[in-house]
């Protein structure tokens, strides 16, 4: 059953809000974003679709501040459990929009004082940052599906999801070397955690070469590759649906959880786990989950 997105939205508290887009994100209507498609394919399972097909998805400044919109909204609705992220078009993203970052790089560069272009250029980056962070932030799991070409900023925006999958014509380049650039919305911090293997994280970084979706899965950048973006969303989605009925205090804490330890020593995530299952421990889902275990039948939990 396809669930109208107006339905999901009513309750939606987005984050951070730009002018002009609280009537959409409030709206009984289904909520149009320039640069994303989102729908609702399963229950408690929503589907964002990078949505500029003609510009093969590349990040244009709207792309950038409405993917922070679309996924601090997710993050706090509480009838979505469970992200997919795809593409729609021929790649899943070119990357970062030429135009529009020459466009924005000319309009910085007119400010005459130093101190001032500086700060005007941290806003400008905070901006693109926020967009992929958005997705680590997010305490939904979010699971992206990449097709054909996924390069720069494409591989900083899967780096932040939880989990990542792809097609066999896909492919990864961190690319930012190419056009001048140390990148700086995630990769050089999200993709040596995602690998592991530092030597070749560095090499992928400072070489910009192209790795096929058989490395990819070889390096663990993706957890499975199916034959086409059909059938990997199509399965994908059932993953996504496997998710969405578990408990949602049990997923959403374990990511919780998770990102907050993934830069910390184990001790201080096992201080904030702790903390964090005082609470969670004496609310209905455990005791519904275990009763289900002895009674061997289904739990059913409540949306958070
Ligand atoms: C503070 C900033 C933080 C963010 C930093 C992010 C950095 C990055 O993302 S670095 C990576 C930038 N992207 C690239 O370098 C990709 C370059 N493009 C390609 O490699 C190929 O075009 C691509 C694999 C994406 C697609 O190949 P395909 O053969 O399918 O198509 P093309 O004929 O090459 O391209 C079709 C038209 O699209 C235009 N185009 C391609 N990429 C971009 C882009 N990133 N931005 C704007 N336009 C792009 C390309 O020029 C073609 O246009 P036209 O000739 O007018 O048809």
């Amino acid at each position: 059953m396809v669930f109208q997105l107006a339905r999901s939205f009513v309750l939606c508290r987005p984050a951070k809000i730009a002018p002009g887009a609280l009537s959409r994100l409030y709206s009984t209507e289904v909520p149009q974003f320039e640069t994303l498609a989102v729908s609702v394919p399963k229950k408690n399972v929503f589907h964002v679709e990078m949505n500029r097909p003609k510009q093969l998805n590349t990040f244009s400044m709207t792309m950038w501040k409405e993917l922070n919109y679309c996924f601090s909204s997710l993050s706090d609705n509480s009838e979505c459990r469970v992200i997919v992220i795809s593409g729609r078009g021929k790649h899943f993203t070119g990357g970062i929009d030429f135009k529009s970052f020459l466009e924005e790089g000319t309009k910085l560069d007119d400010i005459e004082d130093v101190g001032r272009r500086a700060r005007a250029f941290e806003k400008f980056i905070t901006q693109c940052q926020d967009g992929i962070s958005a997705l680590e932030n997010c305490v939904k799991p979010i699971l992206s599906v990449v097709h054909s070409a996924c390069v720069g900023a494409g591989v900083d925006l899967i780096t932040a999801a939880d989990m990542r999958y792809c097609t066999e014509d896909s492919w990864f380049q961190v690319k930012e070397v190419d056009i001048g650039l140390a990148a700086d919305v995630g990769t050089l911090q999200r993709l040596p955690k995602v690998v592991g293997n530092t030597s070749t994280v560095r090499e992928l970084i400072y070489t910009a070469r192209k790795v096929m979706s058989k490395e990819a899965l070889e390096l663990g950048l993706v957890s499975r590759i199916y034959p086409n973006q059909e059938i990997a969303i199509k399965e994908v989605l059932e993953i996504a649906d496997s998710i969405a009925k578990k408990s949602p205090i049990a997923v959403q804490n374990s990511k919780i959880n998770l990102v907050y330890s993934q830069s910390r020593p184990n001790k201080d995530g096992l201080y904030h786990i702790n903390l964090i299952n005082q609470a969670s421990l004496q609310s209905e889902d455990p005791k519904r989950g275990a009763m289900a275990a002895v009674t061997k039948s289904v739990p059913e939990y409540e949306n958070l």
